[in-house]
């Protein structure tokens, strides 16, 4: 069922920036992640929808009304619809469990759940300057879910959390569909992030949406380089200049590069299905190695999860995947 349909918003702001007319639609419980560069017009989207910015044209429909923007009402914004601002703020010199009292829509047993749900139960007799970023954030978060609303917006929520308080939220957010059956929109700059945890990925450049698709397509087969970048690293081969790579390859590119992501390659025994390379770089990130790999003129990324080689070394690298683009 089609809980938001976005209907051709656009946006000319006061600076140089146009959001592009936009439209797309959110199921009910689909989760939908928009990414983009700094400036892309994210916000800008999110808060049209939320209606707290008003479109110059096309609209919002919710639950099959029109929202209103802020110029056709006096307290901006939509009951059904909660987004939590980057910039968000609570109120001081009052306790946790007051601030919350204030947005309260549920039974006091429905709250609680929500505040077990969001891991702050032990903070509730809290004063709101006695909390740290990853708490105040999930406060603000329980703040939103209690107004109960059908369709929650968040523009990243993740910004200035370490790892593990991060990992908290995120299960939180994980859970907020599953449990509270609520809608999410996210907005963050993190592929990791974006990628496990959104049904479909809308993508934003200079106030175009440039794609929209599931992760896995974005991630494999991206739209442009724009879109190959903001997922992680990955090699762009020309054919007609790689004589290494269409020796092992036989394929009609139709003018277009071949695009490769590091897991796509393989470290391989000398073979005909396999090219000469020299190791350049070695990085150890953790949980697998970075090579960077020179084969003939290209330079190649290629991510491996055990490693013997070292700076140097003589490699044979195959392929095994690829998209044109
Ligand atoms: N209130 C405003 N008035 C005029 N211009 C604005 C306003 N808010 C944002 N902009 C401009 O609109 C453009 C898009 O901003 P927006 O905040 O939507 O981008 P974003 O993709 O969310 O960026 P970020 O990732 O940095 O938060 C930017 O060029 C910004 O300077």
């Amino acid at each position: 069922m089609t809980l938001l349909e976005v209907s051709k918003i656009s946006k000319r702001a006061e600076t140089d920036f146009t959001l592009e007319p936009i439209s797309f639609s959110q199921r009910k419980l689909q989760k939908i992640a928009i990414a983009g560069e700094t400036g892309s017009g994210k916000s800008t989207l999110m808060k049209i929808i939320a209606g707290l910015v008003q479109p110059d044209e096309g609209q919002v429909i919710f639950e099959g009304k029109a929202i209103e923007g802020p110029q056709d009402k006096l307290i901006p914004g939509h009951p059904g619809i909660s987004y939590l601002s980057q910039h968000f703020e609570l109120p001081k010199f009052l306790r946790v469990e007051q601030v919350l009292a204030y947005s309260n829509m549920l039974t006091d047993q429905q709250a609680n759940t929500i505040y077990e749900v969001c891991e702050i139960t032990h903070l509730l007799k809290r004063k709101t300057d006695q909390l740290s970023g990853g708490e105040r954030q999930r406060i603000a978060l329980a703040k939103l879910l209690i107004a109960s609303p059908r369709l929650l917006l968040l523009d990243e929520p993740f910004t200035n959390l370490d790892m593990i308080h991060k990992n908290t939220l995120k299960a939180v957010i994980r859970n907020i569909g599953k449990e509270l059956k609520i809608t999410c929109m996210l907005i963050s700059h993190d592929a990791v992030d974006i990628l496990s945890w959104a049904d479909q990925i809308v993508v934003m450049r200079n106030g175009q949406m440039v794609q929209k698709a599931a992760p896995e397509k974005i991630y494999r087969q991206p739209a442009d380089e724009y879109v190959a970048g903001l997922f992680g690293k990955y090699t762009l081969i020309d054919l007609t200049q790689s004589p290494e790579f269409s020796r092992i390859l036989k394929v009609n590119t139709k003018g277009k590069r071949l695009f490769i992501r590091p897991e796509n390659f393989n470290i391989a025994k000398r073979s005909k299905t396999s090219m000469p390379g020299k190791v350049n770089k070695i990085s150890f990130c953790g949980s697998y190695y970075e090579l960077e790999v020179s084969i003939a003129t290209n330079v190649i990324i290629v991510t491996t999860p055990t490693c013997s080689l070292k700076s140097g070394d003589p490699v044979y690298i195959s392929l095994a995947d690829y998209f044109l683009l």
